[in-house]
């Protein structure tokens, strides 16, 4: 699924009009129609229902002015609801209300009246089984206030579901923030296609059920104005995943090591070394201290090495020994921050440079050494190096409060990468994975269940055996095992429940994702 920002949007819709030559009242009746085809899907009004459909003065309400006539066409009661007077609409929403003049009876105009006067006029109309937000479209460009909330406090009290015609009115379509206030819809019909914005939060929680509506943009118009993401989902997943050679050994598919898990965090790398065992690699060790080589020892496939002593120490031979053994590296999980720790990270680093995956622990020393971060910047010159920071994390590298990064997550993503030519895996209920040359990913599988300690530790190994699979392109590595975690999660949510969705139960259903998507 292609995703773009709002501006994206409405610049295709303007070369589709001006440069390709389709009248952009053909637009609006195909965004109309497709509106009309989910509502009768996902609502199944009954014969005759009334249906409000309350109207901005912009091509937002023009939508929903189409709308509406269709409705009556088919029988249903619409309730036709405009903010001000026709005249205010473009010149392809104004021919449809002339239509609308025609047809519908239950026609209301809202123009003159402040917030209490709309609330008021609402409150008035005899009730309908639906309501169809027509209200802001794209063209939102200020926090929602006075006549306009009082509208979007109306539809959020109705007993009636809410249906939002290309997004619900308030939502900014680049961050997925609420601008003001926002209308709650349970269905949203998303014209050409859905918004950056509508796959973040909290914005996810207010557009209940996305389809996406194929208004006709050509691809040639989509590619010339250029899409920003890409939803990482099943579909996404299709026919990304390689067959194996059939001559592979487990010296051939990937030795990750693993450093930290130290005591008493010691369950955090034994984590991700089950992610790297079940992502595909064909060795793993555990570099830890004696306590994490007791965890790691729990599950037989592991071959933990001791590199930090009992005292804490870290002795730097037996990492150098271990970095040798190894192709690809992650360094972080249970990792702590202390001098040891320092020290181990700097090893790694400025040792022979591996593909690495930098998380947990070792996040929180790059933003507090410029030393460690340049030599990971160093690092990043020259082979694949993935940071996945939560937004606490992003927050600390970028100095910024979790609240700023959380207003704009994807720009937040994006200031990190000015910094770093790595690939950034921001964790999150709607993950970004972003690098440099490649689109933005927004991941769509996962659930709430998976709000669970050691969910990330699993993901960081997932990614590290995903880049042995993907060595050309680790922005595709990281997507992928995002994607898969996600969907390992869903899966593990179906079988024992959002509660008892825990790293352990997600790892259990990865066999079923590779199952169902290797080649
Ligand atoms: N032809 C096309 O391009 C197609 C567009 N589609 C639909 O059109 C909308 C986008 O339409 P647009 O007219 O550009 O914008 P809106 O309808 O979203 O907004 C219209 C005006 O509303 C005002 N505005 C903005 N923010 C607020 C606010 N917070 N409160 C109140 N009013 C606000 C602003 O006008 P002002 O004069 O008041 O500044 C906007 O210009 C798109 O979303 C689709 O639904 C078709 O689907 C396909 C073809
Ligand atoms: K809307």
């Amino acid at each position: 699924m292609h995703l773009v920002t709002p501006e994206s949007m409405r610049e295709m819709d303007r070369r589709t009009i001006e440069a390709i030559g389709v009248p952009a009242e053909v637009l609006m009746e195909r965004a109309a129609r497709g509106a009309l085809d989910v509502l009768l899907t996902h609502f199944r009004p009954s014969p005759g229902a009334r249906i409000g459909v309350l109207c901005g003065m912009g091509n937002n309400g023009g939508d929903g002015v189409a709308l509406a006539t269709m409705l009556d066409h088919l029988g249903y009661h619409p309730v036709l609801v405009l903010m001000g007077t026709p005249e205010r609409f473009g010149p392809e929403a104004q021919r449809f209300h002339k239509v609308a003049e025609n047809l519908i009876g239950d026609r209301h105009q809202l123009n003159g009246l402040d917030a209490a006067g709309v609330r008021h006029a609402l409150s008035s109309l005899p009730p309908c089984q639906l309501w169809c937000d027509a209200l802001l479209g794209t063209g939102l460009d200020r926090p929602v206030e006075g006549r306009f909330a009082s509208a979007v406090k109306f539809l959020n009290e109705q007993p009636a579901p809410v249906f939002a015609l290309d997004t619900p009115s308030g939502l900014d379509g680049r961050t997925g923030q609420v601008l003001g206030i926002c209308t709650q819809a349970e269905v949203t019909a998303t014209f050409g296609f859905p918004k950056i914005g509508q796959l973040l939060d909290p914005a996810r929680g207010f557009i209940g059920m996305l389809c996406p509506i194929d208004i006709g943009i050509p691809a040639r118009v989509r590619d010339a104005v250029g899409v920003e993401a890409f939803a990482l989902d099943a579909d996404w997943l299709k026919g990304k995943i390689p067959a194996r050679p059939t001559h592979a050994h487990k010296g051939s598919v990937g030795k990750v090591a693993l450093i930290g898990g130290r005591a008493p965090t010691t369950g955090a790398l034994t984590m991700a070394a089950r992610g790297a065992l079940l992502g595909g690699a064909g060795l793993i060790f555990p570099g830890t201290d004696p306590q994490g080589a007791l965890s790691a020892r729990t599950i037989a496939e592991l071959m933990p090495r001791p590199i930090f002593g009992d005292a804490g120490e870290l002795h730097a031979d037996a990492l150098s020994q271990l970095l040798d053994k190894s192709d690809t590296l992650v360094i972080g999980p249970g990792l702590g921050t202390d001098q040891a720790a320092r020290q181990a990270l700097r090893h790694c680093l400025t040792a022979t440079p591996r593909p690495t995956v930098i998380d947990a622990d070792a996040l929180t020393l790059l933003a507090q050494n410029r030393d460690l971060f340049q030599a990971a910047c160093d690092l990043a010159a020259c082979v694949p190096v993935v940071l996945t920071p939560h937004p606490g994390e992003l927050a600390r590298l970028l100095d910024r409060s979790v609240d700023e990064v959380l207003s704009d997550t994807v720009a937040a993503t994006r200031e990190l990468l000015a910094r770093i030519s790595a690939v950034i895996v921001h964790k999150s209920a709607a993950t970004v994975v972003a690098a440099s040359d490649s689109p933005l990913g927004l991941n769509r599988t996962g659930n709430p269940g998976m709000a669970t300690g050691g969910m990330g530790d699993v993901l960081s190994g997932l990614i590290a055996a995903s880049l042995n699979d993907h060595p050309d392109n680790p922005w595709q590595a990281a997507a992928i095992a995002v994607c898969v975690h996600g969907l390992a999660g869903d899966a593990a949510r179906k079988k024992v429940g959002t509660r008892a969705t825990t790293p352990g139960a997600l790892l259990d259903e990865l066999g079923g994702v590779w199952r169902r998507f290797e080649a």
